[in-house]
């Protein structure tokens, strides 16, 4: 399916692991200038997580990809992104569900997660593909986290 080749950024942990991902799942862009992205709408959306760290934990894993799949897949896959009004609303535009706020919102997920563990790994990236013609990719600025 996915095995693609993603943008890859350059680091020097020791590993780094990525988990592919689809999210079938609606929404819309709630202001009018968004144009017909204002109406609801779904994609089948295409992510893919990064993540790197110099160590491993008990079982000799950076972080379980079924965990990262259980964070990301099992929260939003056939939901409306606009009814996680934990995540996203419909007054500010940085946390309206664009692209760019979805694959944000996802690292800030992964890497919340991530920092609870011992082995402390990173989210170095998250894709996420909307369309066949549009994706994006969210990365923390170097020393922001
Ligand atoms: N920067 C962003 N621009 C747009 C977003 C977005 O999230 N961030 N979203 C949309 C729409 O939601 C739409 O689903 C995707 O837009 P688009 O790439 O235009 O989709 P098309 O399939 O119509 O693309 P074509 O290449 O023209 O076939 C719009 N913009
Ligand atoms: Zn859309």
């Amino acid at each position: 399916m996915m095995q693609q080749i993603y943008p890859q950024v350059q680091h020097d942990f020791c590993y780094e692991l990525n988990k592919d991902m689809q999210i079938a799942a609606a929404h819309f862009v709630p202001t009018d200038a968004a144009g017909k992205c204002r109406q609801l709408h779904g994609h089948t959306y295409f992510v893919n997580v990064t993540v790197a760290g110099d160590d491993l934990d008990e079982a000799g894993f950076l972080v379980n990809f079924q965990v990262l799949k259980k964070l990301l897949h099992d929260k939003f896959d056939h939901t409306v992104l606009n009814d996680h009004k934990d995540v996203f609303n419909d007054q500010d535009p940085n946390f309206f569900p664009t692209t760019e706020v979805v694959a944000r919102t996802m690292w800030e997920t992964i890497e919340m997660h991530l920092e609870t563990l011992p082995s402390k790994p990173t989210c170095l990236q998250v894709y996420v593909r909307e369309t066949p013609t549009s994706y994006c990719i969210y990365r923390p600025k170097k020393g922001k986290k």
